[in-house]
């Protein structure tokens, strides 16, 4: 029995033409399963929260349908994370799909999903911000400048107009743009692995499970999924005109031999801000002054990701 949390809305409704194409393979017309569809912000998170309570002893597998969000919702309301997931990437960003090499075929990714061809254990990490419950991230989490973009992309006009043309990606430069100008650096207590250091001048913390963000970035080139470590990118001290240099070679990797850019390993992060600041989890927005961040839970299986 496979369980499938639709969003038709991801990727300007390239979710529901994703979910068309698998509804109309023979495959899923073979298979045991049903769907829920999400009809608003947070239904995806309650939907898996119902699911996880309830005992579903034949279930194989939650298919999740959508974009990163989608998924991040999904990865936070599943209670028991020995629950097996799947993937099929229907946003604008997608990833997580390309973290853990995830065909582009949906019809395919169900025949692995379906076959067993591929199952990959992946280690999920966790946040609390502003000492709230702890909840869990799938690509990243961001503070800072490339949070500020992410919030400007997310309620521009552009990115949705934009995403039909199948170039989202241009949203984050034009928003790059607007950010650039007014963003001011911020104070900054870095607590890695109980070490505290200050810095000023802070222009963005990230913390990655894998190398790519923001729709195909590798931000963090060397980042591999593994458990209880993750790598931290600290960009500091730098002058506007770099920063839009370091964000040119983002997509090639090159951005972090910049003497401003600093890679840590951390096993547990903690950070503190003498100022409300802008953090972006899994390419959702929103603000705090402090979080901590760790990779201490069991990892979860993965079905139909190749790498
Ligand atoms: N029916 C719906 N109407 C409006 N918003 C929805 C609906 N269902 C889910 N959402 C919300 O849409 C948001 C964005 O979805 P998602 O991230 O999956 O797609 P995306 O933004 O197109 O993709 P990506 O994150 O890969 O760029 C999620 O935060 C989710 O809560």
């Amino acid at each position: 029995m496979y369980i499938f949390i639709v969003n038709l809305m991801a990727g300007h409704g390239r979710g529901r033409r994703i979910f068309n194409k698998i509804q109309n393979s023979k495959l899923y017309q073979e298979l045991q399963s049903s769907y829920y569809v999400t009809e608003y912000e947070g239904h995806a998170e309650n939907i898996a929260q119902q699911l996880s309570k309830q005992n579903l002893v034949n279930l194989q597998a939650i298919i999740v349908i959508g974009g990163d969000g989608t998924l991040h919702e999904v990865m936070n309301g599943i209670q028991d994370l020995s629950l097996p997931v799947a993937f099929i990437p229907g946003g604008s960003g997608n990833d997580f799909a390309r973290g853990l090499s995830i065909k582009v075929n949906p019809v395919e990714i169900l025949q692995d999903i379906v076959k067993g061809n591929y199952s990959k254990a992946y280690w999920l990490g966790s946040y609390s911000v502003d000492d709230s419950a702890r909840r869990v991230f799938v690509n990243s989490i961001g503070f800072g400048f490339d949070a500020e973009i992410a919030k400007k992309a997310n309620q521009s006009w552009y990115k949705k107009f934009l995403n039909i043309f199948h170039i989202g990606m241009i949203s984050y430069v034009i928003a790059l743009i607007h950010v650039l100008f007014r963003f001011k650096p911020f104070t900054l207590e870095l607590e890695v692995n109980g070490e505290a250091q200050t810095i000023h001048n802070c222009w963005m913390v990230t913390i990655a499970n894998h190398a790519y963000y923001g729709g195909g970035m590798k931000i963090i080139p060397s980042a591999t999924i593994q458990p209880s470590r993750f790598p931290v990118l600290v960009v500091q001290q730098i002058s506007k005109w770099k920063i839009l240099a370091l964000f040119m070679t983002v997509f090639t990797g090159k951005h972090t031999s910049f003497k401003e850019v600093d890679l840590l390993e951390a096993t547990k992060i903690k950070i503190t801000t003498d100022k409300t600041i802008e953090f972006q989890v899994d390419g959702q927005t929103s603000q705090c002054k402090s979080c901590t961040i760790t990779k201490d839970i069991p990892p979860i299986q993965i079905l139909g990701a190749s790498s």
